[in-house]
């Protein structure tokens, strides 16, 4: 489903260059759960944005589904591929504070201009599946941190993605509700047979994972344990 051949990654221009990723090779197959994790500045966030094609390598190639991300398209093909086929979570959940939890759900529809026939009706479905059923008509605001997390779940799942993303999907939450957002996360995504790739610095999420790709960061080898 992802496949990254050969990925190098270095920010800055010229004498300020940095290299954060070199010749990163992976291969991740559709339904897999993947826990990338490292220690802080590894690069792990820029890992999880090249796979998304949020940001492109500065060499290596990146597949997403059969099709080549990184280079070769526009970057409205770029977004329509990331609209269409990933869902992506991260640690703050940017809700629109004005919206209703319903409407923040159903936004990726809104934006992209493409009614979805049964929009509403799955809207209602996932956010019955992250227990928030009841809270469709508040504003965020309203909600606690967990559930704003829910929200951003059922928001990235809408558009039936194959694969989610996710960057510190538990981080700043107290740790039986990561351990419960957590076990959701996975449960939506195996009933869906999605594709979820996962950045943690949390060993028990990393735990739950098929399998683990460590980065050590730049100038040591990157690890995969299974
Ligand atoms: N846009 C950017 N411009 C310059 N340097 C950047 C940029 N984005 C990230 N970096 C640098 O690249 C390195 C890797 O960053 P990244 O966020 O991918 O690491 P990470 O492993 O996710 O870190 P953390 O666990 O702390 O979130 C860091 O040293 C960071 O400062």
């Amino acid at each position: 489903m992802i496949e990254l051949k050969a990925i190098g990654k270095t920010y800055g221009k010229r004498n300020k260059q940095r290299v954060v990723l070199a010749q990163v090779n992976l291969k991740i197959e559709a339904g897999e759960f993947v826990a990338v994790t490292g220690p802080s500045g590894s690069g792990k966030t820029t890992l999880l944005c090249i796979m998304g094609a949020l940001l492109q390598p500065t060499s290596g190639e990146v597949y997403m589904d059969g099709q080549r991300v990184d280079s070769g398209l526009t970057e409205n093909e770029r977004a329509s591929i990331r609209s269409e086929k990933i869902g992506f979570v991260f640690q703050f959940p940017a809700l629109i504070p004005t919206l209703t939890v319903m409407e923040n759900v159903l936004l990726p529809i809104t934006l992209a201009g493409k009614a979805l026939d049964d929009g509403g009706s799955w809207a209602r479905q996932l956010l019955a599946q992250v227990g928030l059923s009841d809270r469709e008509d508040s504003l965020p605001g309203t909600l606690s941190g967990g559930e704003q997390r829910r929200v951003a779940i059922a928001r990235a799942l809408i558009r039936r993605p194959k694969v989610l993303l996710a960057d510190e999907p538990t981080g700043a939450l107290d740790l039986d509700t990561g351990n419960k957002l957590m076990e959701l996360l996975q449960n939506l995504c195996r009933e869906a047979g999605l594709t979820l790739v996962v950045v943690t610095h949390d060993p028990t999420v990393a735990s739950k994972a098929n399998r683990e790709v460590k980065l050590l960061g730049i100038n040591q080898e990157y690890k995969q344990t299974i």
